[in-house]
């Protein structure tokens, strides 16, 4: 039962009710505009990073905020302190969260809280180390998380946008968006393991800009009456070239993030509460809801960037396995605005008297049909350089079959399988 509040509108979450019974793929309205995630905003440089730099806390400076900005950078020295109740206990001595204010203010800010709320409620429930796992979230930060999240239309759980979208700066601001020049902004543990890891992926992110801001173009390029070839062609070619440049980005993890610590340390803070045997009920957010809820915790498959392409290249995953309803859950974990462009793609796959982008070049047959299964070889390639990773870090240290389940809670070594499997099933013959 969704406890109600007086005290504001946002007493309950959308995700919170949907999820409370048994999760499901939640579809919002589009409503939301924020100025940092945005649709236009999806630039070559940037790709779905944000429209800006994700900077410092400076927009929440003096309204109140200052305990609470103080206690997520202390989560990395609460953990070392951990293991005696510290950690938790000094979480719950915060103030109360000036959620009125907040909701004043401009998205930026309420990013922000909702990154700083993750990491707190995050960092409660995985970093004490001291064997337990809590049933219950406290009111102290479920209520507030659960509110800035439902403004965002985000659910109250660590998320692929807060854990590395937003969490990362330019060393030299002036410089590129790249490692060596970027580093965290928010930790767990912390280390350069923790940090390389997150980093990775935000390098990834950038690299599949140049692609990402054509799809649309692309799209439309093909769905004319008079096919440009030479643009479309360079369009494929373009995202041929970024998915090179990803796995390159890919290939650098073990520079700095050992497989043994992400392993033991870097992975467990990412946890939620759906498909993990610590909570196989969910977690209650108290204040918001008596029953538990179940929702999966951060992984990379909350990228938009796989999912676009996979839409713009018309590649379907098995509708008879759950392989497809758990890629469709995480784009519930994504920005809205992204939701909304990888929605647009899939739209528009068949667009146009040819049947789309795929049904063109299947149709043109030469090169053009060269290019596109170069691009489905390249996306093939990323996901069994991506599932390699995955063993290596993840499957290789799971002593029981109970454990060998990813971060985000699934049986995740025959499902990647499914995934690289199903990609070069769209090679045109
Ligand atoms: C050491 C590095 C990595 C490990 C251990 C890892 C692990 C996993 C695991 C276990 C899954 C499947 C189940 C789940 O969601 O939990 C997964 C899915 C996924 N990950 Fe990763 N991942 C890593 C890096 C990355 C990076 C850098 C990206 C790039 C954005 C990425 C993108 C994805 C995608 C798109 C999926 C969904 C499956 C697909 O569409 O093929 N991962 N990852």
């Amino acid at each position: 039962m969704i406890v109600s509040r007086t005290r504001n509108t946002f007493c309950s979450n959308r995700f919170v009710q949907k999820y409370r019974a048994g999760p499901r793929s939640c579809s919002l309205k589009f409503t939301l505009k924020t100025d940092i995630f945005d649709e236009r905003g999806i630039t070559e440089g940037r790709g779905f990073l944000p429209i800006q730099d994700p900077a410092g806390r400076g927009e929440l400076k003096g309204y109140g905020f200052e305990p609470w900005i103080q206690a997520v950078d202390e989560i990395p020295k609460l953990t070392v302190a951990s293991g005696s109740g510290t950690l938790r206990r000094t979480l719950m001595e915060l103030p109360t969260f000036p959620t009125d204010q907040l909701l004043q203010m401009d998205s930026r800010a309420k990013w922000k809280a909702y990154m700083m709320l993750s990491f707190l409620s995050h960092a409660y429930m995985w970093c004490e180390m001291d064997g337990t796992v809590p049933l219950l979230l406290p009111s102290r930060l479920a209520v507030p998380w659960c509110d800035v999240s439902n403004t965002l239309c985000m659910p109250p759980v660590l998320v692929y946008a807060t854990y590395n979208l937003l969490n990362w700066r330019r060393v030299d601001p002036e410089g590129p968006i790249e490692l060596g020049n970027i580093v965290c902004l928010n930790n767990f543990l912390g280390g350069p393991d923790e940090e390389h890891f997150r980093l990775v992926h935000v390098e990834i992110e950038a690299k599949a800009g140049p692609a990402l801001s054509r799809l649309g173009l692309l799209q439309e390029v093909a769905a004319q009456a008079e096919v440009d070839n030479e643009m479309l062609q360079s369009g494929l070619v373009e995202i041929c070239t970024a998915l090179r440049n990803m796995q390159v980005t890919l290939s650098r993890m073990g520079e700095k993030c050992d497989p043994y610590i992400y392993y033991h340390r870097v992975r467990k803070p990412m946890s939620g509460w759906r498909g993990n045997p610590d909570l196989p009920q969910g977690l209650v957010y108290e204040g918001v809801s008596t029953s538990p809820v179940q929702l999966y915790g951060e992984t990379g498959a909350q990228s938009s960037i796989v999912p676009a392409f996979d839409a713009v290249l018309g590649i379907e995953h098995d509708r008879n396995t759950w392989l497809k309803e758990y890629l469709e859950t995480m784009q519930d974990h994504m920005p809205p605005q992204h939701r909304g462009f990888i929605q647009k793609l899939r739209r528009n796959a068949n667009l146009g008297r040819h049947g789309g982008l795929r049904s063109f070049c299947h149709m043109a047959g030469g090169e053009m049909k060269d290019s596109y299964n170069d691009v489905v070889q390249e996306l093939e390639k990323f996901r069994s350089q991506h599932k390699a990773f995955a063993f290596n870090y993840i499957a290789k240290f799971s002593r029981k079959e109970c454990e060998d389940r990813g971060t985000g809670g699934s049986d995740f070594m025959p499902a990647l399988n499914g995934y690289r499997d199903q990609t070069s099933r769209h090679l045109l013959l």
